[in-house]
């Protein structure tokens, strides 16, 4: 059996995968592991969209229309291009799951502590596919945050994607993952 510990320590970010489908109840246990991550006044900020296959067409299309709006220079034949490498980015992996953090509107719940929530149930996806020996990228970039990526996943009013999750099984060795010890990261205040 392998230690939470061992699962957190091995966990590094994948970005190459196979192109080999992923069985449904493998990503299911990763949202599941998701939604337990703690958040304030029992909100459950969040929401997933799976995409598979012709599914992941949406954020295809989307990195493509956020692309366009900065290609007025290029040459019809390079902009044609340049927007079929922005639809084949959502291609990179079988799966990629979308995380929305949707902010309760309740009184007295603060939007940080919202997004806070939202990014634990992100740790806790990548765990569950590192446990499950799958491999996965949290990634994000200005297009995650664009207007037009939040129409593409119809989000509305304060509903944002915190991560657009690349999963499936690995096809890299990644290196080594290498960090400052917590104990540098830590002040003891003790009586
Ligand atoms: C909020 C957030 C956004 C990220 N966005 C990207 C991204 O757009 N592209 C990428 O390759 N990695 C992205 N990463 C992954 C980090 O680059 C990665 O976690 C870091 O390099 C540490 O490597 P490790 O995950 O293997 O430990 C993101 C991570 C976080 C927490």
């Amino acid at each position: 059996m392998v230690s939470l510990e061992e699962i957190i320590r091995g966990r590094r970010s994948i970005g190459k995968v196979k192109n080999e489908p992923v069985p449904k109840e493998l990503i299911e246990k990763m949202i599941e592991a998701a939604v337990w991550a703690p958040n304030h006044f029992a909100t459950e900020p969040w929401k997933f969209v799976v995409m598979t296959g012709e599914g992941r067409r949406v954020l295809g299309q989307a990195y493509a229309d956020i692309a366009a709006d900065t290609m007025q220079e290029l040459s019809e034949e390079e902009r044609a291009l340049r927007l079929e490498k922005e639809v084949a980015k959502a291609y990179r992996s079988p799966v990629v799951i979308a995380a929305v953090c949707v902010p309760s509107d309740a009184p007295r719940v603060d939007a940080r502590e919202e997004l806070a929530a939202a990014h634990a149930a992100v740790q806790n996806l990548l765990l569950m596919a590192h446990a499950s020996g799958l491999g996965a990228v949290w990634r994000t970039g200005d297009p995650a945050y664009h207007p037009k990526m939040k129409a593409a996943f119809g989000l509305a009013g304060r509903e944002q994607i915190v991560g657009l999750i690349y999963v499936g099984y690995p096809d890299m060795q990644p290196s080594a993952g290498k960090r400052v010890p917590g104990t540098e990261k830590t002040a003891w205040l003790e009586g």
